[in-house]
């Protein structure tokens, strides 16, 4: 799958995966409104969503106009940022608390120190992965670079496509390799490329009983428990028929990752850091047509899930009142 020959396949990591091509369109093709209408991820290519980014934002520019504050950077012992919820390590739903050690933490770093560790950086290091919501914190130049983005083209998507309102635009620095694991978000996404190359693996939400999701509970809740880099195949059997999508997109590339579809994300090996801005925009008002849609009865699950974690107040207790309400009766 070596694209315009600006990578090759000994840049990505292989996993023994079934993966289709994800559709590449010029982003004024009317198909694109056909795929996204029913929720299949798409490419566009040739827009200028992100032009400003993707002319300008060095890691120089960035480093000088991104502000002095303190910005977000994830720490990690591997090229993983499994995303966790600090809030559900002791939440209502689960009283006792989760034994949880994350494998990353979070720190607040100015830029420049990011930036100078990345240059530093060698192997056996930990690694570092920026991502900082596009906000006020900003130097004035972000700013205006940020207003110059293709705003009525993803409007007029928000609009045509019944998204909900824009939740937040984050910027991405990853150092190359760095990889974030399968997940699904329930946020639509327009995930603009601004540098480097960043393959990407898509799942459908039908996918669900392949991935196995850690328990809403759990602070690694929507992420799969599944470690692609070493599956383990006995607890996690369904995951030998998981059929998914794969791209890689470059600079100038918008992905577009529908609400509730997995993805696992990882900047290409030896290519440097990437650069990355995505739009999340919150899920719309979905009516209940039948048969229902797939990410219709994930959000279903997961309501049942919180709901009796809710009313049951012990996870351990769950497991028994399905299985009674299933065996001989449902299945
Ligand atoms: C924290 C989110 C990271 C991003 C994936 C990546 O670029 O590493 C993603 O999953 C998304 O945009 O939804
Ligand atoms: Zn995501």
């Amino acid at each position: 799958m070596c694209e315009n020959n600006k990578w090759d396949s000994s840049q990505i990591r292989n996993y023994d995966l079934d993966l289709q091509p994800i559709p590449r369109l010029h982003y004024k093709d009317p198909k694109v409104d056909e795929l996204m209408k029913t929720n299949q991820p798409v490419l566009l290519s040739g827009s200028n969503i992100a032009k400003p980014a993707v002319d300008k934002w060095t890691l120089e520019y960035l480093e000088e106009n991104l502000g002095k504050c303190g910005h977000t950077v994830y720490v990690s012992k591997t090229h993983k940022f499994k995303y966790f919820n600090r809030e559900k390590i002791l939440s209502k739903a689960n009283p006792k608390g989760v034994e949880f050690t994350s494998e990353t933490k979070s720190v607040e770093m100015k830029v420049s120190d990011f930036m100078k560790k990345l240059k530093e950086w060698k192997q056996g290091d930990d690694r570092l992965y920026l991502q900082q919501s596009l906000n006020s914190s900003v130097g004035s130049a972000i700013v205006k670079d940020f207003m110059g983005f293709e705003w009525r083209y993803v409007t007029e998507k928000k609009i045509r496509h019944g998204w909900g309102e824009l939740s937040a635009n984050l910027l991405f620095i990853a150092m190359e390799g760095n990889c974030t694991p399968c997940h699904y978000d329930e946020q639509e996404n327009l995930f603009a490329q601004i540098k480097g190359f960043k393959r990407c693996i898509l799942f459908p939400p039908d996918q669900f009983e392949c991935l196995y999701p850690h328990p809403v509970y759990h602070p690694h809740d929507r992420q799969s428990m599944v470690d692609f880099d070493e599956p383990d195949y006995i607890k996690f059997p369904k995951f030998k028929n998981v059929k998914g999508f794969e791209t890689v997109v470059g600079p100038g590339d918008v992905l577009y990752i529908p609400i509730y579809w997995w993805h696992h994300i990882e900047s290409l090996l030896a290519d440097g850091p990437t650069v990355t801005v995505n739009f999340w925009y919150k899920g719309g008002p979905s009516c209940l047509e039948y048969p229902l849609k797939d990410d219709q009865k994930v959000s279903i699950m997961r309501n049942v899930e919180k709901m009796l974690l809710e009313v049951l107040q012990d996870p351990k207790e769950v497991g028994p009142l399905l299985r009674t309400i299933l065996l001989g009766r449902y299945v």
